[in-house]
């Protein structure tokens, strides 16, 4: 079996359990609350930032010229996908400039990012692979999932639609095929480090969902005056 057949094997639980969550259920039904989804994209877009910055860091540690192009690639084509989804869906929820402004990340969507950097900075671009895969290979599986759903609300059809493309599969196919390779040329102990990471960013995708559907805060809010909102955005 596959170094990538093996880890999905694994992960099987948690990724069932993602598929059944209601968030993605609901959303395939066209029944989701559209303020979880509204949540959902400001916390999607604060993590796909990252995850480009993630990807770049893939691109710097690749081990040779053409994995760092195809990396920066990778990392191009987050931005865009971003730009065409989460821009559209922004204006289309009527998400404010003063919103963006006044964004925290939320403590799942803060914890999900900083184990990719750590992934990232305490070991080799194999780490790197291992933890944003289940981002791309999660997201791929629920888009072929929901493929025949046809939920009333144009914006989740159009969600549907971007992770169930050929464009995405392909992004996909190429980073398990990139694992496998990788995993060929590393230790027992790197693969175990590497399956690890996977295992870890499988449950924080399981976690983003649940995140979104509760509409998760830190315990603790913030106390800011208006005042200080106001120069905020000012001088954002
Ligand atoms: C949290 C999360 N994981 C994966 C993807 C797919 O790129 C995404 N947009 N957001």
């Amino acid at each position: 079996m596959s170094f990538s057949a093996q880890l999905r094997k694994e992960v099987d639980p948690i990724w069932k359990a993602s598929f059944h969550h209601p968030f993605v259920k609901e959303l395939g039904e066209g029944t989701l609350d559209l303020r979880c989804f509204r949540y959902y994209v400001l916390q999607d877009s604060y993590y796909l930032t990252h995850f480009a910055k993630v990807q770049a860091l893939g691109a710097a540690m690749a081990n040779d010229l053409k994995m760092t192009a195809r990396m920066a690639h990778h990392a191009q084509s987050t931005y865009e996908a971003e730009l065409s989804l989460h821009e559209n869906f922004m204006k289309q929820l009527g998400i404010t400039d003063e919103e963006k402004a006044s964004f925290v990340p939320a403590p799942t969507a803060y914890a999900y990012v900083s184990h990719m950097y750590r992934a990232a900075f305490a070991g080799h671009f194999g780490d790197i692979l291992a933890a944003i895969l289940p981002c791309y290979w999660l997201y791929y599986e629920i888009g072929e999932k929901l493929k025949e759903c046809r939920p009333k609300e144009p914006i989740y059809q159009k969600w549907i639609a971007a992770y169930g493309s050929d464009w995405f599969r392909e992004l996909v196919e190429e980073q398990i095929a990139r694992l496998d390779e990788i995993a060929e040329t590393v230790t027992e102990v790197e693969r175990e480090r590497m399956k690890q990471h996977f295992w870890i960013s499988s449950q924080y995708e399981y976690l983003f969902w649940d995140m979104a559907y509760r509409l998760e805060t830190w315990p603790i809010q913030r106390k800011e005056t208006e005042c200080d909102a106001n120069e905020r955005i000012k001088t954002s």
